[in-house]
């Protein structure tokens, strides 16, 4: 788990840094620009380099990738956009370093900009972390100039234009790079559904920035690279390990019942009982042998509630429906529920429509909505930065775990902190991948993990399952069933 910062914190820490390692700031960009250049390099070893820098430190950089470029004899231009009178200190030392080696063009009209040649990259050193504003005249001019060139074009630490943590303002004026390589740690920006379209490929340059500064600074925001699992005790047996319900599937649904359930039994529970409609009863015992299996009275739909003295934590909503027994069934299992939920799909559909079921969730359940349900949930937003606020108020009042599902999805806790999730990929769009991740936020559960916990790793997991899958068979020819079967633990 790594920390995310804001735009503020993120200076904070190169100057604490500076300061504390100690490393002069020029040095640092040196680093910095060591880091990019062998990045470029490895990703584009044939190609010509187009530069344009602005006049701050991202300028800065921009120039020292250049020197080194020259220095290995490789065909760089270089070009300054001169949009303001003022340069930064490193800025300057870097273009004094630069300029007995190459020429360095001034960019003061839009008739100066250049042809690009065929063969180059473009790289972006033109606004980084420190953009505040819309960008505007020449600045935006050029911005527009190599958004329309159709060159590959990789940003250094942040497309220029584009805000570290804030929402940007719909007409904004953005470069969209197919890639970004950015200094050390990923950005909030990054992680929005709404900016995609000026990311691209991102990774992460480690320059070496202060470990202390990390452990001493906090964040609402992190990034789950990594996640630890418990040790199954030698002695351990099933009981150990929880029991599950899932109250899942109805007619014409069942298949999002036996992947809920499969993906809860490859996930480690202990004891698995699925609890389905009458008509699903042959389909559960002969696809999912593992599993318990209890119907309902009802041939189609799920309609009365089953005892739940015995469940560690039950699953519920995949394949549900929202017939109106089914809303009934709901209703008493939120009286009578004493463990938490799992809750997904139509139960969350069900509860957004009779706002009073929401205040029966228990303590600590976890909701799995997709954007459509969650819009359902929590109303409409203006942009991503304001969705996770949202989410964030509804977390907080109903004491629960919200999951924004989607590339990086977000696990939202009542302590307001927000994880976003590192695996995963768009081989994953696909119905029943979700049915899939209630099962082994269930199964994580039932085996003692907090809910928190069990969100948060069991959408790493899953995601992690989805890019094993998607690398054996391709994003578009992948299913569901092959998340679960790719599930290591
Ligand atoms: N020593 C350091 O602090 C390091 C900084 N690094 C680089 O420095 C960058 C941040 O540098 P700066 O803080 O100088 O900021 P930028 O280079 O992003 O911006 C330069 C200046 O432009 C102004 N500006 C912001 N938005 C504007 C707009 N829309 N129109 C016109 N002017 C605008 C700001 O006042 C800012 O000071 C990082 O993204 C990274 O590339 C790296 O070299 C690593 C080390
Ligand atoms: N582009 C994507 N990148 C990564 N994961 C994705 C992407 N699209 C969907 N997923 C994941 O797949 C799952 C889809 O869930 P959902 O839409 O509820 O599916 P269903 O209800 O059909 O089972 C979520 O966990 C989501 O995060
Ligand atoms: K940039």
């Amino acid at each position: 788990m790594r920390k995310i910062f804001d735009a503020q914190q993120i200076r904070n820490w190169d100057a604490y840094t500076i300061a504390q390692e100690p490393i002069a700031s020029i040095d640092l960009m040196e680093r910095a620009s060591i880091a990019f250049t062998d990045r470029l390099l490895s990703l584009f070893s044939d190609k010509d380099f187009t530069i344009f820098c602005g006049k701050g430190n991202n300028g800065g950089d921009g120039l020292a990738i250049a020197r080194m470029l020259v220095a290995m004899n490789r065909k760089v231009e270089v070009y300054v956009v001169d949009y303001s009178a003022q340069a930064s200190p490193d800025f300057v030392v870097n273009y004094d370093r630069l300029t007995s080696l190459t020429t360095i063009h001034s960019i003061k009209t839009l008739k100066d900009f250049p042809v690009i040649g065929q063969n180059c990259v473009v790289v972006d050193a033109i606004l980084g972390s420190g953009t505040n504003r819309p960008v505007e005249g020449i600045l935006k001019d050029v911005i527009q100039e190599i958004n329309q060139s159709k060159l590959p074009v990789i940003s250094v630490d942040i497309a220029s234009g584009l805000y570290v943590s804030q929402p940007i303002a719909r007409g904004n004026t953005i470069i969209q790079p197919d890639y970004t390589l950015t200094f050390e740690a990923p950005k909030l920006a990054f992680l929005m559904p709404q900016n995609q379209l000026y990311v691209g490929e991102w990774e992460c340059l480690p320059i070496g920035l202060s470990r202390e500064y990390v452990q001493n600074t906090s964040t609402s925001f992190f990034w789950t690279d990594m996640v630890s699992l418990k040790k199954r005790a030698k002695f351990s047996h099933k009981g150990t390990f929880g029991h599950a319900l899932l109250a899942v599937g109805s007619y014409g649904s069942i298949g999002a019942a036996v992947l809920s359930a499969k993906a809860c039994l490859r996930s480690g529970v202990g004891l698995l009982t699925t609890y389905i409609p009458a008509c699903g009863y042959e389909i559960m015992q002969s696809s999912v042998p593992e599993a318990m299996c209890q119907t309902d009275p009802a041939e189609k739909e799920l309609s009365v509630c089953p005892d739940l003295e015995k469940y560690t934590v039950i699953g519920i909503g995949c394949g549900l429906g929202k017939s109106e027994k089914t809303k009934a069934f709901l209703n008493v299992l939120l009286r009578q529920v004493k463990s938490p939920l799992v809750l997904d799909a139509d139960a969350l559909n069900i509860m957004a429509e009779e706002a009073d079921m929401l205040a029966l969730i228990p303590a600590k359940s976890v909701l799995t909505p997709h954007p459509k349900e969650l819009q359902r949930l929590i109303g409409t937003w203006e942009n991503d930065f304001e969705k996770l606020e949202k989410v964030k108020v509804f977390s907080q009042k109903y004491n629960c775990i919200v999951l924004v599902k989607g590339m990086h999805t977000a696990v939202v806790l009542p302590n307001q902190e927000v994880h976003f999730n590192s695996t995963g990929n768009p081989g994953m769009a696909t119905g029943g991948s979700g049915d899939v991740l209630t099962g082994i936020i269930t199964a994580l559960i039932a085996q003692g993990y907090s809910s928190e916990e069990a969100a948060i790793i069991g959408v790493f997991k899953h995601g992690e399952a989805g890019d094993i899958a998607s690398q054996e068979r391709g994003q578009m020819a992948m299913l569901p069933s092959d998340i679960i079967d790719k599930l290591r633990w």
